[in-house]
C-alpha cells in the first residue's frame, strides 16, 4: 500500500478576493484587424508573464490568447471538482454585464484552464501551482477563427467605475494589436544541457508486473506513463515552443498555460470533448505505431497497425467506454464500426470520431466529468486501473493526460487530452509520456512507444529543425 499524501484537505477553495465579490463582471467584445494570433502571443506575452493562455485547434482553427487574469479558479478538492467549477462560474455570469453581438464561438467571456489527471495521486511542488483545477477568465483575449479577428476584455468593476474601465481598456487594446508582429523575429536560440529519463529499469518492472496482473485479473487495460527531465543552459520562452509546436505539428491542438514561472505547454493529437450548441464530438485516440519517411513504408505501418490485434484491443476499450459514458447524456449517437489511421509527423493512432446531439440539459463540465479518464489514459475498469496507476507510477502526473481547453459564456467549448506535452520550470522541464498495456503488451515494445511519444516535445523544446 501506499501513502497518499493530499495537496490539500479543505473542500472549497475556489478564490475569489473578497474585496471583488460586490464587483460586476463587465465583458465586452469588439472586432479588430486580421492579426496573426501566434505572433500576436509572442510579441504580447512577455508582459503578461504566468498570467497568459494559447489554444489552437487544428479542426476549426479556431485560436484563443488569454493576457492578464481578471479572475482564476483553482480548485484543490478532490471531490466535485468539476461541479464546483461549473456552480462558481455561472454564478459569476448570472450578473455579469455582457456586450457581445457576435455569434462566434469563443468571444465573450470565457473559462481557460485544466484539470489535473488523478486528484487523489501523491502530489508533488512541480504541479503545485496549479492545483487539481486551475482556469482563468482573461483580462484580454483574442479570438482569431475564419480570418476574423475579436477582441474580448472582461473586468471586474463597481458599476460606477465601468465607464472609465472600459475607455482605458479601450486604450490597452489598440496596444497590444499595434506592437510590431513580426514572422521572423529571432530568438537567441535555447540550449539542452542534459536529458534523464525517470528510472527506466524500475518503469519496466512495473509494466511486467501490470502486464501479468491483466492477464491474470479482470484488469483488461492500464495506461502506465513515464518522465523525463530536461536541463538547459539557456532554456526557451514558451513562446517559442509554442512557434515551434505550430509550425511542427500543424494537425494537433496545441496549448499552453502559464502559473507563476510555470508553464504548462503541449501539441496533443487527442479531442475529449468538443461541444458546440447541443452537437457534441469525441474520439477515441489508442493504439500506436512509428512513421517511415518512405511513403511506401509509411503505409506499411499504418496496415500494420490498423490490422493489429493487440492495438484494436486497446483501441476498443475506449470506444466502449465513451459510448457508455456518453449515451446517457445524448439523444442520438454516431460512432463507426471500425477505427481509421491518424497520422502526425512522427506517430500514427488508430482513431474513431464519435459525433453526438447531447440533450439540452447537458453542459461541457458534465461531459468532460462522464468522459475523465477515458482509458485512453486510465485503463479498465477506470477505478482500479486508476489505483494500479498511483502504485506503479509513483509520481504526480499533474495536469499530463488530463482534461484542458475552454468553455464560452454560452456554454460551448472544447476539451482536450493534455497528452505529447512537458512543464517547462525556470531551466528546466518535465516531459511525459504513457502506453496503454494489455494482456499482449511486450515490455520493451512499450518502452519504445513512449519514447517516440517523448520525441514531438524534445525537438519544439530544442527548437531543432526538421
Ligand atoms: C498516454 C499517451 O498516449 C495515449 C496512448 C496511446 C497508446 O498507448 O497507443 C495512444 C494515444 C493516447 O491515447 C501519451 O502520449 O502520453
Ligand atoms: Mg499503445
Amino acid at each position: 500500500m501506499i501513502n497518499l499524501t493530499f495537496r490539500d484537505k479543505q473542500l472549497n477553495i475556489l478564490s475569489q478576493d473578497k474585496d471583488q465579490s460586490n464587483k460586476t463582471l463587465f465583458s465586452f467584445t469588439k472586432k479588430v484587424k486580421n492579426i496573426n494570433p501566434a505572433f500576436f502571443y509572442e510579441s504580447n506575452r512577455p508582459h503578461y508573464k504566468g498570467k497568459s493562455f494559447f489554444w489552437k485547434s487544428p479542426d476549426d482553427g479556431l485560436v484563443l490568447v488569454g493576457l492578464g487574469i481578471t479572475r482564476s479558479f483553482i480548485n484543490n478538492s478532490a471531490e466535485e471538482r468539476f461541479g464546483q467549477l461549473e456552480r462558481v462560474w455561472k454564478k459569476q455570469l448570472g450578473s455579469a454585464m455582457i456586450d457581445n453581438p457576435f455569434e462566434t464561438p469563443g468571444t465573450g467571456p470565457l473559462l481557460f484552464g485544466g484539470f489535473s489527471f488523478d486528484p487523489y495521486s501523491i502530489k508533488e511542488e512541480l504541479w503545485q501551482p496549479f492545483g487539481d483545477a486551475l482556469f482563468y477568465l482573461p483580462k484580454f483575449m483574442l479570438t482569431a477563427l475564419n480570418g476574423d479577428c475579436f477582441m474580448t476584455v472582461n473586468l471586474l468593476e463597481n458599476k460606477e467605475h465601468e465607464e472609465a474601465a472600459r475607455l482605458h481598456a479601450e486604450k490597452e487594446i489598440e496596444e497590444l494589436i499595434s506592437h510590431p508582429m513580426n514572422e521572423n523575429e529571432h530568438h537567441a536560440s535555447s540550449s539542452l544541457l542534459y536529458k534523464e529519463e525517470h528510472s527506466v529499469g524500475e518503469w519496466l518492472t512495473s509494466v511486467r508486473d501490470v502486464v501479468n496482473l491483466i492477464k491474470e485479473t479482470k484488469v483488461e487495460k492500464v495506461v502506465l506513463s513515464r518522465k523525463m527531465r530536461l536541463v538547459f543552459s539557456n532554456p526557451p520562452a514558451p513562446e517559442e515552443v509554442l512557434q515551434n509546436l505550430n509550425s511542427q505539428q500543424p494537425n494537433s491542438f496545441i496549448f499552453a498555460i502559464e502559473s507563476g514561472e510555470r508553464c504548462f505547454v503541449g501539441a496533443s493529437p487527442e479531442r475529449l470533448v468538443k461541444k458546440s450548441g447541443n452537437t457534441i464530438f469525441s474520439a477515441s485516440l489508442a493504439g500506436s505505431i512509428g512513421r517511415n519517411k518512405d511513403p511506401e513504408e509509411d503505409l506499411k505501418l499504418g496496415q500494420t497497425l490498423i490490422t493489429d490485434e493487440k492495438n484494436l484491443h486497446e483501441h476498443a476499450l475506449v470506444v466502449e467506454m465513451i459510448k457508455n459514458a456518453l449515451a446517457p447524456h445524448c439523444k442520438s449517437m454516431e460512432v463507426p464500426k471500425h477505427p481509421e489511421l491518424l497520422k502526425t509527423p512522427y506517430i500514427q493512432h488508430l482513431y474513431t470520431p464519435v459525433k453526438g446531439t447531447a440533450k439540452s440539459s447537458t453542459s461541457i463540465f458534465q461531459l468532460v466529468e462522464k468522459l475523465h479518464p477515458t482509458p485512453a489514459l486510465g485503463g479498465v475498469p477506470t477505478d482500479k486501473a486508476l489505483e494500479l496507476i498511483r502504485e506503479k507510477e509513483m509520481m504526480d502526473r499533474g495536469l499530463y493526460a488530463g482534461p484542458i481547453g475552454w468553455t464560452d459564456f454560452r456554454g460551448n467549448g472544447e476539451f482536450i487530452v493534455a497528452i505529447r506535452s512537458g512543464l517547462m520550470k525556470q531551466d528546466e522541464a518535465y516531459l511525459y509520456a504513457g502506453c496503454g498495456l494489455v494482456a499482449d503488451s511486450n515490455p520493451e515494445e512499450e518502452l519504445k512507444e513512449t519514447s517516440m511519444k517523448f520525441e514531438p516535445m524534445l525537438l519544439a523544446m530544442e527548437g531543432t529543425e526538421e
